[in-house]
């Protein structure tokens, strides 16, 4: 395992230059590797190791659009596709990758096919973390370990194509072969991770739901909807509020953050910019700190796991949360990026003008 110094602390990272595909496919060569799930993140992990060389099936409810999908993915019933409790019996390394509501109703059932020897895997620190809240104990005799992919299961899939990798985390809950290393390591390098770095079950969880609900998805949509309010109501139009809070940002400015970090982004402004970001910037640190201190200490209490429990497990929830969605796509400014977008070059075709002037309605 490399030590690689990330900002003057030294970590373990495993590359793929150290763990290249070749031994990850050695290590997995006698395993049959059961997806269980084919939501978001099971296509794209069920898919990368197919195309590595790995002997995968997928586990999925029958009469459902995920198994259909499956099968349009090139999973085929009976062979590389079966019902849940047939995959988890014919698995030797379980990947459980149902929603983590999902996962406590499915638990029993895994459970009895959890024979000695076998492996669980996850890709979320959620199920064995909170455990008094989702009755995840898995028997002592089997490995337990997840790998738990920095982005999206479509951006996993993406960038696999693109010939890229996602970078993942990974960690090991319960080592009871003494291969739970390797077993490990070799799918996290099979699902297309671009490299692994080390983690355990608390602090994945803790961190992973801290970001989702902080910079990587809460706090930006609060930030976007705030600035967004303040330039509409000073008599800014749609069109400059969005392209000055979302497009912007997304198009130009990250893309340059992604390639060369913060300090590069500002070099690549007007000094009148970079005057004005620095000045500013730690205002806002100062004014999101008590929110992220909220959020983390909510996390850690278990009380963002329970709500997540409690209203994941409804018999509607898909439904709920599409009424939640069609608000944010609903609103003025995400309808404004709609349009915004259809103006992109590389989108304009005819169905861009049926966008604006549905815009131009719908605002005026
Ligand atoms: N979505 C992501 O990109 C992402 C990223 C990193 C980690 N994760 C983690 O990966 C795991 C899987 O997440 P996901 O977002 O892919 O899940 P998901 O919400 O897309 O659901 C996955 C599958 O669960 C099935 N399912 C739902 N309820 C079920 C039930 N009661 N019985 C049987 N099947 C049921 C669905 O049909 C679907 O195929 C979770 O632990 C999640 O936290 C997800
Ligand atoms: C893709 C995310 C936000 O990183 C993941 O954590 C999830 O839960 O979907
Ligand atoms: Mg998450
Ligand atoms: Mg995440």
């Amino acid at each position: 395992m490399a030590k690689l110094n990330f900002g003057g602390v030294e970590e373990n990272v495993v590359t793929r230059d150290e763990f290249p595909l070749a031994k990850a496919q050695e290590v997995l060569k006698d395993e049959v590797v059961a997806v269980i799930g084919y939501g978001v993140q099971g296509p794209g992990q069920a898919l990368n190791q197919k195309e590595n060389g790995v002997n995968v099936i997928v586990g999925q409810r029958k009469n459902s659009k995920s198994w259909d999908k499956a099968v349009s993915d090139g999973f085929v019933p009976g062979e590389t596709l079966f019902d849940i409790e047939e995959a988890l019996q014919r698995g030797t390394i379980i990947c459980y990758l149902l929603s983590d509501a999902a996962q406590i109703q499915l638990w029993p059932t895994v459970k009895k096919h959890l024979t000695p020897g076998k492996a669980l895997y996850f890709s979320h620190g959620f199920g064995i973390t909170y455990n008094e809240q989702t009755g995840i104990v898995p028997p002592k005799d089997v490995d337990v370990f997840l790998v738990a992919p920095k982005g999206s299961g479509t951006s996993l899939r993406r960038m696999f194509l693109q010939g890229r990798g996602l970078n993942s985390s990974y960690a090991i809950f319960q080592d009871a072969t003494g291969r739970a290393y390797e077993r490990v390591v070799a799918l996290g390098i099979a699902i297309g991770s671009g490299y692994l770095f080390e983690t355990d079950f608390r602090k994945e969880v803790f961190s992973d739901l801290t970001g989702e609900r902080g910079t990587l998805m809460g706090a930006i949509q609060g930030i976007f909807a705030a600035q967004y309010q303040v330039l509409r109501s000073k008599g800014h139009s749609p069109s400059e509020s969005f392209n000055e809070t979302v497009e912007e940002l997304t198009q130009s400015l990250m893309p340059l953050v992604a390639e060369n970090g913060m300090d590069w982004m500002y070099a690549n402004c007007s000094t009148t910019a970079q005057r004005g970001a620095l000045d500013w910037w730690k205002k806002f640190r100062d004014a999101t700190l008590p929110v992220f201190t909220d959020l983390y200490e909510s996390v850690a209490a278990g009380k963002e796991a329970a709500k997540s429990i409690e209203s994941n497990s409804k018999p509607d929830y898909r439904e709920k949360l599409e009424v939640e969605l069609a608000e944010l796509r609903d609103s003025e400014m995400w309808r404004a990026g709609k349009t915004v977008r259809s103006l992109r070059p590389e989108n304009q075709e005819p169905a861009a003008e049926e966008n604006q002037e549905a815009f131009v309605e719908a605002v005026i």
